[in-house]
Formats: structure tokens, sequence, C-alpha cells
């Protein structure tokens, strides 16, 4: 190789921006992942000379869709639907469903792309991709959604199948959207294909802890990294972002291993209470009522509402747990929580740590778990509801639960260890991206230029 793999890394990364103009979500998770494998491709120019790493940064295949459909007051509006099917090298796609007024193929494509190597990572034979719509779910009445989630999958369902690719949930995209795309599917393709889709309800194949999966994996996998350094979450103040299904779920099992939850918020703003953060309540406004997340200081005297999402990192903490969205943690929240005392970090959402921000953790010596090992549990349980639909059964919840511990166990051991063997010891970031990355090139290397 005439050039230096560093070199090699910049010029791809270039390329890339020249590419996907215009979609800096993209580039900001290229960049991390490139960065990482330096290392890897100066051990393997294998994988350059082989255009590994070309196709690696190029989705496999992209589909971008009219969403047409009627309000409750009969107005017609279009909205626009996307699915990227990233890499297929070592199953079929999976990957989750996003309907959020922001969605663009920018941000499917960043999520598609952290998926390849998340999947990898979990073990189990699943390829990446992502999908979604820029429809806005806030205010909609159910038949609205019912409606929307109906045209979504009149073009969706050409693409997907239990072998070629199996969306699920992600925000905006929960048990109730799930249940209209599979009732549309099963209409369309006259079909019972129960492994299509994967956070399905319970009675047409969903697998127990699906739910609770993303959330609670994140906490098993924090409870591991913390463990490695002799520290545990017991008596912990944690601070958790967003109160969707990731963050309920880890705020649950924070709570099991004796940790006190003392923050969580919305897109609006944030409740702080330092008597810790009620589950039950959580779930009553959020999964029950739909509400906003201000609803709960009426329920808890001892809390107080807080306009705006991003100041609840000013909330002094032992553990912050990002489980909202994308870069909600920039450079200066990341060194407002450093100087607080924060000494953990899981990221629950996928890439909600900007890079900047990333570094302050790193550079101060912050455990850090990134969303590819530490929220890995959800995508890693969707393969065990694909795994039942393959086999006509249904596992018991605590099956299913040591399933997904067992699993994230062996992300914190596999990403610790190829941290290691690369001279990087404690860096996540980098173990991640290098042990989800080497099983995937492999398997493109074994099935040549294809
Ligand atoms: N649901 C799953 O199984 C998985 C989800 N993720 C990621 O976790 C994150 C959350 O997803 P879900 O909980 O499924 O979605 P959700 O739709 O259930 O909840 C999202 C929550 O984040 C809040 N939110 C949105 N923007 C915010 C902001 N700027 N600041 C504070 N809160 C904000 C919303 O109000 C809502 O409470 C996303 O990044 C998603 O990609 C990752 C792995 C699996
Ligand atoms: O369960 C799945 O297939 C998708 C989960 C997901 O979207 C994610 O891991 O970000």
């Amino acid at each position: 190789m005439s050039i230096s793999a560093k070199q090699y890394c910049a010029d791809l990364y270039q390329r890339v921006i020249k590419r996907n103009a215009n979609e800096p979500e993209f580039h900001q998770a290229v960049k991390e992942v490139l960065e990482s494998l330096i290392p890897v491709l100066e051990k393997h120019p294998d994988y350059i000379e082989l255009g590994i790493m070309e196709s690696i940064v190029e989705p496999e295949r992209q589909i971008i869709f009219r969403v047409p459909w009627v309000d409750d007051a009969g107005s017609v509006h279009v909205n626009r639907g996307f699915r990227v099917q990233f890499n297929s090298a070592i199953g079929p796609y999976k990957g989750g469903l996003r309907f959020h007024p922001s969605v663009y193929i920018g941000i499917i494509k960043f999520l598609g792309f952290e998926q390849v190597f998340k999947n990898s990572l979990t073990g189990l034979p699943i390829g990446g991709a992502k999908g979604g719509a820029d429809f806005d779910p806030k205010g909609k009445s159910d038949m609205e959604i019912m409606r929307f989630c109906q045209s979504f999958m009149s073009e969706l369902y050409r693409h997907i199948g239990h072998d070629m690719d199996v969306p699920a949930g992600d925000i905006g995209v929960g048990a109730r959207e799930i249940g209209y795309l599979f009732g549309q599917y099963k209409r369309i393709k006259n079909t019972y294909e129960a492994g299509v889709l994967t956070g399905k309800g319970l009675s047409y194949g969903g697998s127990l802890t699906r739910k609770e999966a993303t959330g609670y994996g994140l906490i098993y996998f924090v409870n591991e990294m913390m463990k490695a350094k002799g520290l545990s979450i017991e008596g912990k103040n944690v601070l958790i972002s967003g109160s969707g299904n990731v963050a309920i779920y880890a705020l649950e099992k924070v709570r099991q291993y004796g940790g006190r939850v003392v923050a969580v918020s919305d897109s609006g703003g944030y409740i702080y209470d330092p008597c810790g953060i009620q589950v039950s309540t959580l779930k009553q406004i959020k999964e029950v009522n739909r509400q906003r997340i201000f609803e709960y200081v009426k329920y808890h005297p001892t809390a107080t509402y807080h306009e705006g999402c991003s100041g609840i990192w000013t909330i002094p903490c032992d553990i912050a747990l990002p489980c909202a969205t994308q870069n909600e943690i920039d450079e200066n929240s990341a060194n407002i929580l450093v100087a607080n005392g924060c000494k953990v970090v899981g990221e629950g959402a996928n890439m909600p740590t900007d890079l900047a921000g990333t570094k302050v953790f790193l550079d101060n010596g912050v455990l850090f778990g990134p969303a590819k090992a530490a929220n890995a549990g959800g995508v890693a349980t969707s393969a065990l509801e694909m795994s039942q639909n393959s086999m006509r059964l249904a596992w018991t919840f605590e099956e299913v639960d040591a399933r997904l511990k067992d699993i994230m166990v062996n992300i914190y051991k596999n990403t610790s260890q190829a941290a290691e063997a690369y001279g990087l010891k404690d860096n996540l970031v980098a173990g991640a991206n290098i042990a989800g990355f080497k099983k995937v090139a492999e398997t493109m290397k074994a099935h040549g230029v294809v």
C-alpha cells in the first residue's frame, strides 16, 4: 500500500463528505469509526485493497418513498419515508423505524451505519439497516397514526421480509405502531410472517423482555463496566435524558441495582427530584396517557420542572445516561458533567454524545460506554424474537432476560478486549468499532467483491 492507513482514512472521509453532502450526522458517525480503525488497517491492509472500506461506508440500498395519508378532518398530507439497507454481510438487514419531524436521509444513514457495527457486536446473525419518516406523531389521534402506518407499509412491504429485512421500533415507533404496520403487512402479503417485524405484541409473536431490553441491557453493560473497576451502581445518583422506551426501563433497572435516578427529560424540559423519580408515575404519564413530562410534578411535590432539555446535564451526578437522541451532549455539557463529578456515562440513545464531548469524557478518565455496545440489548432481543418466531415458540421473561444479560456481558468483554489488543485499554469507543467491524469485514472478505 503506497499511502498510510491514516492518510487513506482521511481521504476516504473526504470522499464520504463529497458523496453525501449536507448529511452532518452521517459524516460524524463515519469519522469516529474511520479514526478508530486506523490501527486495524495498519495490520490488515487487505481490508483497503479488497474495497471493504469503500463498501462499509456505502449503503447496499437506499429507498425513499412517498407516504400520503388523510387526517381526521379529511385533509391530505404527504410525508417522506426511508429505508436504508446498509449491510447484509452477516444476516438479514435489521434496525428500527423512526417517526420524527427531524428525519431525513442523513439521520437514517447514520443510524443504519451504526447499526451495522452494533448488530455485529451482539454475536447474532443480523445485518444493519434503519428507516423511518419525517412524520410527527405528536398530537395525532390513534386513527391518524393507524392510517399513516398503513400507508407507510403499503410501500415498505416490497422491501422487507423475515429473511430479507426486519424493521422494529425507534423514536416515535412503539408497540402501537408496530401493530398497525404488522396488520397492514399481513393484509397485503396474505401470509402470517411473524418474523417480518420485531417489537410485536405478545399475542402475535412478540417476545417477553423486548420492551425492557434496551434500557435493561444498558444497565447490564454499565454494571459490567463499573464492576471491572471495582465500582457499583448502588447508592449512586443518576441522570437519564429522555422519558421514552429506553429511558423508562433504564430507570427501572437502575433502581433494581440500588441507584437513584434524580432527573429525566423530554424534548420540552426536565424534572428533578432529589428523592428519586418514580417509575410507575413515569410509565403512567408516558406509556398510558402519552403526556408531556411536566405532568410528573402534579403527582410528586418534591419534584420540580425546568424548561429546556440540555439543562439536565448541569445537575451533579455520578452516572449520566443519555437516552433521548443524537448529539444531546456537546463539549460544554461534557465539561460540566466532569466538573460536577460524573464518573460514568452509558449511551442509551444512538450517538447522543458529539465527537468533542466524547473526547472530554475519554481524556478525563470517565468510564464511557458507547452506544453501539451499550444500547445493543434492544436489537439483540429483537434477534431473540426472530429466533422464537422461527421456532414458533415463546420463551419466558426470565429466559430472555438471562440471554440478554449474557449478551451484554459478552459485548463488554469483547469491546474491552478489542481495545486492549490495539493498545487502547479502556477506550470502549475504539473497542466497539474494532470488534464490530472485524466480524463484518472478515465476512465481506469471504463473500468476495459483491
Ligand atoms: N427503542 C429501542 O429499542 C432502541 C432505541 N435506541 C435509541 O434510544 C433513543 C430513544 O429511543 P426510544 O426510547 O425508543 O424513543 P421514544 O420515542 O420511546 O422516546 C424518545 C424520548 O426522547 C425524548 N426526546 C426527544 N428529543 C429529546 C431531546 N432533544 N431532549 C430530551 N428528550 C428528548 C422524547 O420526548 C421521548 O421521551 C434514540 O436515540 C433511539 O435511536 C437505541 C437502541 C434501541
Ligand atoms: O430492535 C431493532 O431491530 C432495532 C433497534 C434499534 O433501532 C437500535 O438498536 O437502534
